[in-house]
């Protein structure tokens, strides 16, 4: 597994081993002793899917407030991802800023999102099933969001007319979010 660090503190790439042969495919999604010795050690302890019909869904941005703030090692099973974190740590020099990286059933990719970071996607694919671990169960109640196209925030999605749950319609600006992780 390649770890690559994203220029925001603590995010990085991952790229798997991938086997081929005349039959398909194999890898190691997940690793717990080859990630630890390249220093990426959590106690991931809930498994999420979400499956998104169509091209150019938007779920996000979401972060759980402390002491339930998670983090995410994203990856896609089927279909694509426009993936996109947004560093929400107000004492960080990296606040407000984001990176967005492609993730698909083809290159393999996996995102590791660091507590304290808002996460989305966007879909790029019909049927896409993402995958992700968490170190912090589902906490509704410190479930938070920010408005996908925050215009502070600038995020260069792939499409101004997403598909949006009605709850992801209503997040408020980075500015006005409740934050606790300083
Ligand atoms: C996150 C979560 C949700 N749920 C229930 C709550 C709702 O009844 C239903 C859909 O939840 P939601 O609309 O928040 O799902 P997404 O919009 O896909 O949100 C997720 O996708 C974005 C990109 C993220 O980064 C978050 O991990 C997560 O918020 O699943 C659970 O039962 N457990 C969970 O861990």
């Amino acid at each position: 597994m390649k770890v690559t660090p994203l220029n925001l503190q603590g995010a990085a790439l991952l790229e798997p081993v991938v086997h081929g042969d005349n039959r398909g495919f194999f890898m190691e999604s997940y690793n717990e002793d080859v990630l630890e010795k390249q220093g990426v050690k959590f106690s991931f302890i809930q498994d999420n899917q979400s499956l998104s019909a169509e091209p150019g869904v938007i779920r996000g941005l979401h972060y759980q407030l402390n002491p339930k703030a998670q983090t995410k090692l994203i990856r896609v099973l089927t279909g694509a991802i426009y993936d996109v974190i947004v560093d929400v740590r107000k004492s960080s020099p990296t606040f407000g800023k984001w990176v967005g990286v492609i993730l698909s059933e083809h290159n393999h990719r996996q995102l590791l999102v660091p507590k304290g970071f808002a996460h989305g996607f966007c879909t790029l694919a019909p049927n896409t099933q993402v995958l992700y671990k968490v170190d912090e169960y589902y906490s509704p109640e410190n479930d938070r969001g920010i408005l996908w196209n925050d215009p502070a925030l600038g995020i260069d999605w792939p499409t101004s007319k997403p598909i949006l749950s009605d709850k992801d319609q209503h997040h408020p600006l980075l500015k006005d979010a409740e934050l606790n992780f300083d």
